[in-house]
């Protein structure tokens, strides 16, 4: 379709792609599970659903991803480990880390229902999430043995935390009895004032989670005789060890020893310069605006099968601004957003410090928490069609240097919208008329603007300027200051009160922008 002159802002899109020969870990990890956990009371230390829900999660992430050969998780967070010659999104890592985080928080609240029938799920859940990098498969060794290690430790203090509180100890006084007590302390600890042989606890408590691809056989249906018709089916399946980074475990199992190779030798402590890069962060450049840009992953067929109206679905655009709304709500360094069929364009403010501006932070704890919403909140707006399977959206961020650029870029997704919206208008009144997809093509091939706007008038008596503005404009979202926000109380100066509004306004102009100086202030 036609280019605009805006579109030189797409050259500040950087490239992510991480190089062969280094293996690909995601990692995700909740955000603030802490209050989530308080809020949905689990049991303490673990709770055994909350932990099945992350391994269900896991599992569906497994079977949608098949380049993902193996993953390790325990309390609030999972890895994944690609296969060694993976091409998925061309080794994008903003991409690929984008897309799993936000299909596993988009699973985990569809889900949720299956695993706690009787709670309901009161807020999103929002996920961080990381690319590590791993140079050979000794460093993806000593990444294991690193978060196996984790899980051992923070496990055996969150169980004598919790039996010291569940004892009559305030949280204070329990830190302060744990405090500086090495590992067999903690073990006599528990046996000695509970009777706890904290090695018989369950397995999955102490050891965490392997999840990985296994062919196994399943019943695919019966023939005429009742005889069971079976085929072999690549399946989820789940165990715990005690070392999953030792030679046994690991090159005992087929299946990674062909993605991925096998482990030379047993690891005896783990380098201190590995997890020093396993906890590097890349930081956008500061004093810039940064934008976060969120796009449904094949919304094509997401839209087919959910039979969204064509071209556009009146529900589908409000539940996406919907979700807009909530996350400027819960996060309020966002300053503006602008959304248009299945995306959403997030603005940071240039000297935000948001998550010390590390790009997969923003990225992920944004798009998963807008995966999560749009989960939740579907019923609200489709109470008669059921979510058939979970959505999820890729996310990137871009660095714009000037407001001048940044405005560029809105621009940019504005006549986007623009241009989208009117040829699918005619191409889908075409096709209501009768023509075939391909006929209202080659229809349409060529023609400008004003041609659009005379078919559209001539043949079907439609102004294309009277359209909803939602469809032809698209949404920005961003808070308006109350009318009493700038008035000091007792000579302090009191939180603005500010509601977060859905507005479609032409913002290419400068008219929007004056008559809200605040917004890119
Ligand atoms: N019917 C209908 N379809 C919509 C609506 N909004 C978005 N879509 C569909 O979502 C697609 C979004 O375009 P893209 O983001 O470029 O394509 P995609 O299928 O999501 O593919 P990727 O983004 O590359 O994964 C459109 O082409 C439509 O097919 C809507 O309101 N109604
Ligand atoms: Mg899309
Ligand atoms: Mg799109």
């Amino acid at each position: 379709m036609a280019n605009s002159k805006y579109e030189y802002v797409k050259s500040f899109e950087v490239e992510d792609e991480v190089m062969p020969p280094n293996l690909i870990i995601v990692r995700i990890e909740a955000f603030n599970f802490d209050g989530f956990s308080d809020i949905h009371d689990f049991e303490k230390p673990n709770d055994e659903k909350a932990l099945a829900l992350m391994s269900s999660c896991a599992a569906a992430v497994l079977e949608e991803y098949p380049d993902i050969v193996f993953s390790y998780g325990f309390n609030d967070e999972y890895s994944f480990v690609f296969k060694r010659k993976t091409k998925f999104y061309q080794r994008r890592a903003s991409k690929i880390m984008s897309l799993i985080v936000s299909f596993f928080s988009s699973v985990y609240a569809t889900k949720w229902k299956e695993f706690f029938p009787h709670k309901e799920m009161k807020c999103p859940l929002s996920f961080l999430a990381r690319v590590l990098c791993c140079a050979s498969l000794e460093v993806l060794q000593a990444y294991l043995a690193w978060r196996q290690n984790e899980c051992h430790i923070r496990n055996l203090h969150n169980t004598c935390l919790w039996m010291l509180i569940k004892s009559g100890k305030s949280a204070k006084e329990a830190v302060e009895v744990l405090q500086g007590t090495q590992k067999q302390e903690k073990n006599e600890l528990l046996f000695q004032q509970f009777g706890i042989n904290y090695r018989m606890l369950p397995e999955m408590f102490r050891q965490g989670s392997c999840i990985f691809m296994t062919q196994a056989e399943d019943v695919v249906k019966y023939n005429e005789h009742g005889v069971p018709v079976k085929r072999m089916r690549r399946k989820p399946m789940m165990i715990h060890d005690e070392h999953i980074a030792g030679r046994n475990f690991w090159n005992g199992q087929q299946y990674l020893l062909m993605e991925l190779g096998a482990f030379e030798n047993d690891i005896k402590k783990i380098k201190a310069e590995y997890v020093r890069s396993f906890l590097f962060e890349n930081k956008l450049m500061p004093s810039t605006w940064i934008v976060i840009r969120i796009d449904g992953c094949h919304f094509h067929r997401f839209s087919e099968v959910h039979e969204f109206e064509k071209p556009n679905d009146q529900q589908a655009l409000n539940l996406m601004n919907s979700c807009a709304v909530a996350v400027l709500e819960e996060f309020k360094d966002i300053v503006f957003s602008y959304g248009v069929s299945d995306e959403y364009s997030f603005v940071l403010n240039k000297d935000s410090k948001f998550y010390q501006r590390q790009a997969s932070q923003i990225v992920s704890v944004i798009v998963s928490f807008f995966s999560s919403a749009y989960v939740m909140k579907w019923k609200d707006f489709f109470p008669f069609k059921e979510l058939k399977y979970s959505p999820s959206f890729d996310g990137r961020t871009v660095c714009y240097p000037s407001t001048e650029i940044l405005r560029d870029y809105l621009a940019w997704r504005q006549v986007d919208c623009h241009i989208n919206n009117q040829y699918n208008t005619c191409f889908w009144m075409l096709v209501k008329s009768g023509k075939s997809k391909s006929e209202a093509q080659s229809y349409l091939k060529g023609t400008q603007a004003r041609e659009k706007n005379e078919l559209l008038i001539r043949q079907f008596n439609i102004n294309y300027d009277t359209l909803p503005e939602m469809f032809r404009r698209g949404s920005s979202v961003f808070r308006m200051k109350g009318e009493d926000s700038m008035m000091p109380e007792n000579g302090r100066l009191e939180e603005v009160k500010q509601k977060v509004i859905i507005d479609h306004s032409n913002i290419i102009e400068d008219s929007f922008w004056k008559e809200h100086p605040s917004i890119l202030s």
